[in-house]
């Protein structure tokens, strides 16, 4: 179907179009169609295939040139060296492909494991299945906070506003119709008019509905929008950060190779094989397997954080969630147990009233839009018999007014019966039932009593919800906003909701680590500073919705710092907060479930759901946790500072050592008659020390690094590379002049020597510098012991092998190796040396506390 004709023709045109039923497909004919309209993805084709994946890592420029050069040499007559350096260049992408795709697929699976679900009709059953597994002709059941998983046409539609947003920039909810047979006929190609359609990447923001699938995948108007409307994300700091540091390698890396080559030209040597040094050279500079340590070691810690039921969505969530400063949360299920419990209902004088209970439960048992925690508490306190009663209509939950209207009928007698937040249903009230069945005026004496009542319930702890009713004429069909008002107040339905014991102690940590905490809830004041105190937190400050209306963003930062409660806020006041909060320069998480956070998730830095969350906040959340509780978001910050921390280790590295020996060769090449490394043996250099590297993100990292959140730190890299890199280079001038003078080298041995030496100094170096301790107390993890001292024995015995003399080697002396283990030794120990007083002098961590916030603002136990 085209999106023109998708509005117009009549549902049982279209039914017979998609050869379907409003019964739902069968097994077969699912799987038939599955084959021919392919998953329900839009951009399912968006990632290429793994061909075109392994085939564009050799665009490196870097590497193009790299195989021109040597296709050149071996056409005047060196095919050895030709064959070798396409045997590394394939070997090297190999390993770093093969490594990051599987990283990737692990991830995807992951992935998968939270994917949303829909509840769909087929073989006659109604069930839950991946949205991404839907095809046209399914029936599908839309509810109050799911996201529209499809183009469809409205079977049956119930108060069903959606909020099209996403495909129209329309912000305010719009209500849907399932069309009268047969009536509708006019043509309906914008989304906007297309009353009796919901679109794909559109919410249910109240009601329900039962729809049929008519377009899946890329057909749908979304996924022909996708390629504007799903930008990536903006990068993170982390990824600005490596981006940065790529740019600075890369400027070296070109006054490098122009350094090489025009040394080489003044002294009149080979131009071919300067330029294929120069380029080797280039390549062991370019920190190139970068990008797949990024990816492992994020994917690592995403598997170890499944492993305690965190799943991460997004890779980049994973280094935020390091990074991250600050959590904002909210009450219900977090702080509190999922669990509420209704506990009393009362009428206006404190007493049990049999009454209010009845009409909570009518207005719970038919308010068909979001399900909240409070309405299972209504409907689990004990059944009433509604024979009789029926639903005329209804004016849907939304956190805005804070409560919910239905229209009921038993016979003659028609009931608008409202529930909502007690101030909110209060302002709406000109009348109380007096409990003896009458109703008396609600007069200020009156008034001041029931918020007396409220308020003795709200400190001790209770959730409070107001009922009121209003009788309506039988001409009444519908009700609408307006309706409420002139309401006869009933009473009050009471619920208990303990607060989790585990959540005292997961904030007290989060806040030991360096993570305040913000509590965003829609609930009131008194309730949250009971909740507060009872899990002995102290609220350093509190503001309102009501506050924050009237207040201007200037005053609002000004408070940002002590205010660690907002109450009553709406949705869109929790994302104000959210991003004020960021201005200020925090890295601010989100933990939310419901519709009202899904705003907030989204525009926080590492948005973080619960698996049972409504699909809006699930699908704008980074991080989803299986079980709702906030100590597995600590150990989920935890695994964010160890990735951080270790692709940090791996640019120090680079930046270091690896920097420091390549600057050598370049200084060299001015002094010495001959080249200092052959260029296949450069190019063999840096595939073993990449072959070491490649065990970094298996590391482990110390304890005293985990202790902060691990942001970003250019300066530290730059720093780092200043104080050792000339480390290095002195080393190596050593080493030339060793070679030189007491072994008397000519250019084989001097190439040999230098190779075997430069690979252990720069392989073993890691030993030092993975650990701001000293080296001898932090013990390695096994693989990354065995694949340096493997990197640095291969380098070290292949000039004694057959294979060594292939790639220019001669076979050293025995003393050479003696003076190796020497030499090898003092570098190691200089190097330690020198980054302990960096460490101290240069660059020391940061005191608890002195980086974020001063201390004192957030959450200490009480
Ligand atoms: N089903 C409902 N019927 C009537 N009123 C409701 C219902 N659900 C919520 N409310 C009212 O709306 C207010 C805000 O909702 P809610 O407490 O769920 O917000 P929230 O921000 O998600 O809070 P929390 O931090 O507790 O999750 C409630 O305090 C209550 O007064
Ligand atoms: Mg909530």
């Amino acid at each position: 179907m085209t999106p023109d004709d998708l509005g117009s023709p009549p549902l049982s045109a279209v039914l017979r179009t998609l050869d379907a039923t409003t019964a739902g497909l069968d097994g077969a004919e699912v799987e038939r169609r599955r084959r021919r309209y392919g998953p329900n993805r839009p951009l399912a084709h968006g990632r290429r295939p793994p061909w075109v994946q392994f085939l564009s890592r050799f665009l490196n420029p870097l590497v193009l040139i790299l195989l021109f050069a040597s296709g050149l040499s071996a056409a005047t007559g060196n095919v050895a060296s030709f064959v070798i350096v396409l045997a590394m260049v394939l070997l090297s992408v190999t390993l770093d492909f093969v490594q990051e795709m599987r990283a990737e697929t692990a991830v995807d699976a992951l992935r998968r494991s939270v994917a949303l679900r829909v509840r769909v009709r087929r073989d006659g059953i109604e069930r839950s299945e991946p949205a991404e597994q839907l095809v046209p002709g399914d029936v599908v059941r839309l509810a109050a906070g799911d996201l529209v998983p499809a183009d469809c046409r409205l079977i049956e539609a119930r108060d069903l506003f959606v909020n099209q947003a996403m495909l129209t920039g329309e912000p305010y909810p719009v209500e849907k119709h399932a069309d009268a047979p047969d009536a509708l006929s006019a043509p309906h190609p914008d989304p906007a008019e297309a009353l009796d359609t919901v679109f794909m990447g559109t919410s249910v923001i109240s009601g329900s509905g039962l729809a049929l699938v008519c377009r899946t995948g890329d057909a749908t108007a979304f996924g022909q929008l996708s390629g504007t409307l799903q930008a990536p994300p903006p990068p993170t700091a982390f990824e600005l950060g490596i981006r940065r540091f790529g740019f600075l390698i890369l400027r070296l890396t070109v006054v490098l190779v122009l350094f090489v080559l025009a040394v080489n030209t003044l002294f009149h040597r080979p131009w071919l094989e300067s330029l294929m040094f120069a380029l080797a050279l280039a390549v062991g500079l370019t920190p190139e397997l970068l990008p797949m340590i990024v990816t492992v070691t994020l994917a690592r810690g995403a598997m170890r954080l499944a492993k305690r039921r965190v799943i991460v969505k997004r890779l980049a969530a994973m280094h935020n969630i390091g990074a991250m400063d600050l959590l904002c949360t909210d009450k219900t299920g977090t702080l509190t147990e999922a669990t509420i419990r209704m506990v009393r209902h009362l009428d206006g004088r404190g007493a049990e009233s049999e009454r209010v209970f009845r009409l909570a439960y009518l207005n719970s048992r038919f308010e068909s839009g979001i399900r909240s925690p409070l309405d299972e508490a209504i409907l689990a306190f004990r059944a009433v018999d509604l024979t009789g009663w029926e639903k005329i209509d209804e004016v849907p939950f939304d956190f805005e007014r804070r409560r919910v209207s239905v229209l009921v009928a038993n016979g003659a007698e028609r009931l608008l019966v409202v529930k909502g937040a007690p101030e909110d249903v209060l302002r709406q009230s000109t009348h109380y039932e007096t409990g003896d069945g009458a109703v008396a005026p609600l007069d200020p004496a009156a008034r001041a009593g029931l918020d007396r009542l409220f308020q003795t319930l709200g400190e001790d702890g209770f959730r409070v919800l107001a009922i009121a009713s209003k009788t309506v004429g039988a001409d009444h069909v519908s009700a609408a906003l307006a309706d409420e008002s002139d309401l006869a107040f009933a009473g009050y339905a009471v619920f208990l909701d303990p607060p989790k014991p585990s959540a005292m102690a997961a904030i007290h940590a989060l806040t030991k680590a360096g993570v305040n905490i913000r509590i965003l809830t829609g609930d009131n004041e008194r309730v949250t500073r009971h909740v507060c105190a009872e899990l002995g937190l102290t609220v350093t400050g509190l503001l309102t919705g009501d506050d924050l209306r009237g207040m201007s963003e200037e005053a609002l930062r000004a408070r940002l710092a002590k205010v660690n409660v907002f109450c009553r806020v709406t949705p869109a006041q929790k994302e104000r907060v959210l991003l004020a909060h960021k201005r200020a320069g925090r890295v601010v998480g989100f933990l939310g479930d419901g519709i009202n956070d899904a705003s907030a998730i989204h525009a926080a830095d590492i948005g973080i759901s619960v698996d049972s969350a409504a699909d809006v906040a699930k699908e704008a959340a980074g991080v989803i946790l299986l079980d709702q509780d906030l100590s597995v978001v600590q150990e989920a910050v935890m695994e964010g500072r160890r990735t951080v921390q270790n692709v940090t280790k791996y640019i120090l590295m680079g930046s270091s050592s690896n920097f420091g020996n390549m600057f050598s060769m370049a200084g060299a090449s001015l002094f010495l008659p001959f080249l200092p490394m052959l260029p296949i043996q450069v190019l063999l250099n840096n595939l073993l020390y990449d072959a070491s590297e490649a065990s970094i993100p298996f590391d482990t990292v110390e304890a005293e690094a985990l202790a902060r959140p691990a942001q970003w730190d250019l300066r530290l890299i730059q720093r780092f590379m200043l104080v050792l890199g000339p480390v290095s280079s002195l080393f190596d001038f050593l080493t030339f002049y060793v070679l030189i003078h007491v072994f008397g080298a000519g250019e084989a041995l001097f190439q040999t020597g230098w190779f075997v030496e430069s690979l252990a100094t720069q392989v073993l170096v890691i030993f030092v510098i993975r650990t701001r301790r000293s080296s001898l107390r932090d013990r390695p993890p096994p693989v990354l012991i065995g694949l340096t001292l493997g990197a640095a024995t291969v380098g070290a015995l292949l000039p004694l092998t057959p294979l060594g003399a292939f790639f220019g080697f001669v076979v050293p002396p025995v003393s050479f190796y003696l003076f190796l283990a020497a030499a090898v030794a003092t570098y190691l120990l200089l190097v330690e040396t020198v980054k302990r007083l960096f460490f101290r002098c240069i660059a020391p961590r940061p005191g608890p506390g002195r980086r974020n916030a001063p201390a004192g603002t957030g959450f200490h136990a009480g």
